[in-house]
């Protein structure tokens, strides 16, 4: 078995406000999660804002230092104590996609430059062999080179400009793609093909994913596991389907009950500590 993710007491400490009034925001409060799988999987990272979702994207991606505490990828110390990874190992093994596309990309540049740029820098590619790993990475995402190339980020919608950033991110071939929140600013009617691209890339390429949410439906229709953050706590972890199905946090319970069915009307909830 490979152990795709497991943290290891993860904490970080946030100072907020001046020298005077200081206070210490605990973002990620020792968290333990371990997913160990022969195969590729999804794991979704829920709770309502200001849980620590970011935070463990973040740290995982390392954009922040931990205060204390380590986290493994695919049986390898990316961050924290016993860290070896040079930064361009470490891209090579976990790439991230965030929640805006269009700030993802510089409107000034064409898109595909930064596409050639990872394949040269992170997958250590020479002209040719970038070339055809840009044609590669985004025909996966059912993109054209042809209809890409020379254009900028205005020329293409928030879901097609998501789909590059997913092309951008598959190019290294990382083990491990870190989605903050990938499909909040898209159209509703899009939201979807985003989805389903990271089944099948975890199907089909073999890559994992780890899935920052608000949206509890999505979580549970691509996951096979589920961490249920509240104030940097994991309430609760374990397979996808029995963690939304037979939730046992009262945290977890209050989540779930603030989806709205086609039999109740939504009426958004205060949750509980
Ligand atoms: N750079 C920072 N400096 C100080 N405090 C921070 C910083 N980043 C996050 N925090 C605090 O850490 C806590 C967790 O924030 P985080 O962004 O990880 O939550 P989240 O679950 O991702 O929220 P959202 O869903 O709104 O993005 C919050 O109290 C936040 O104010």
């Amino acid at each position: 078995m490979t152990v795709i993710l497991k943290t290891e007491g993860l904490n970080k400490v946030y100072r907020q406000g001046g020298l005077v009034r200081s206070r210490q925001v605990r973002a990620l409060n020792d968290v333990n999660i371990t997913v160990e799988s022969d195969k590729p999987v999804v794991i979704a990272v829920v709770g309502e804002s200001g849980s620590g979702k970011t935070t463990l994207a973040k740290t995982l991606l390392r954009l922040e230092t931990p205060s204390s505490g380590r986290a493994i990828v695919y049986d390898t110390v990316v961050t924290g104590k016993g860290t070896t990874l040079s930064k361009q190992q470490f891209l090579g093994l976990v790439q991230p996609i965030f929640q805006n596309p269009f700030e993802a990309f510089s409107r000034y540049r064409p898109v595909d430059a930064y596409l050639h740029e990872t394949a040269r820098r992170v997958g250590g590619m020479d002209g040719a062999q970038a070339e055809a790993a840009v044609a590669t990475a985004l025909a996966s995402v059912g993109l054209k080179y042809g209809e890409v190339r020379g254009k900028y980020t205005n020329q293409f919608s928030g879901g097609e400009l998501q789909r590059i950033s997913v092309a951008r991110a598959l190019i290294p071939q990382p083990k491990l793609i870190v989605a903050d929140e990938p499909v909040s600013m898209i159209d509703a009617s899009r939201r979807m093909i985003i989805i389903n691209l990271f089944k099948q890339l975890r199907d089909e390429a073999g890559r994992s994913f780890l899935y920052i949410t608000h949206d509890l439906a999505t979580a549970y229709y691509i996951s096979d596991y589920v961490a249920v953050m509240n104030k940097g706590v994991v309430v609760e972890f374990g397979d996808a389907r029995q963690v939304m199905g037979d939730p046992q946090h009262d945290y977890t319970k209050l989540l779930l009950s603030s989806i709205p069915t086609t039999k109740t009307r939504w009426r958004p909830r205060k949750v509980a500590a």
